[in-house]
């Protein structure tokens, strides 16, 4: 799969490390930076250039790291476009794809360490939003019609 990855600094090693980790496994990384941690940077410019990757369509999915997570999805959700969720384990990772189409995973590299990592983007990977099931599909376009009704297009 072609992904990219972005963090702040207090997310920059994680990422780092599953730039090459997943690299390792055969799939295809964009790196959006930041490309250090010895200066402070702010999550919603990582948020900002990955939903701009996904949106646009340079990558499938994405995975933001930042210190806890949570502002790092907060941002990403405010993309339309962007189903971003926050998960700290792998049943979450690849259930919140198979029934939210969720296409940015988000952690927080201040709460988790590598080896979790890993099996968290193997989970998000892996899996694949089940367009087959009615209730899924039903709740995702209430999503959308919740995305068109507060951005005031509808
Ligand atoms: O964890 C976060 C809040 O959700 C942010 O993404 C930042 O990583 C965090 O706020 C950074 O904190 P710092 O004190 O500036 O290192």
């Amino acid at each position: 799969m072609k992904l990219a990855l972005s963090a702040d600094h207090a997310g920059y090693q994680l990422k780092q490390y599953l730039i090459t980790y997943l690299q390792e496994q055969g799939h295809e990384v964009v790196d959006l930076g930041v490309d250090t941690d010895a200066v402070r940077s702010d999550y919603p410019d990582a948020a900002k250039a990955l939903g701009e990757a996904v949106l646009s369509g340079q990558v499938e999915r994405g995975v933001l790291v930042c210190g806890s997570g949570v502002g790092a999805c907060v941002a990403a959700n405010k993309m339309k476009g962007i189903y971003a969720a926050i998960c700290h384990d792998a049943y979450s990772a690849g259930q919140g794809v198979q029934h939210d189409n969720m296409n940015v995973l988000c952690m927080g590299a201040r709460v988790i360490g590598p080896a979790l990592a890993e099996s968290l983007v193997d989970s998000f990977i892996a899996a694949h939003f089940l367009e087959d099931g009615e209730r899924y599909v039903r709740r995702f376009h209430k999503i959308q019609s919740m995305e068109d009704h507060f951005s005031g297009e509808e």
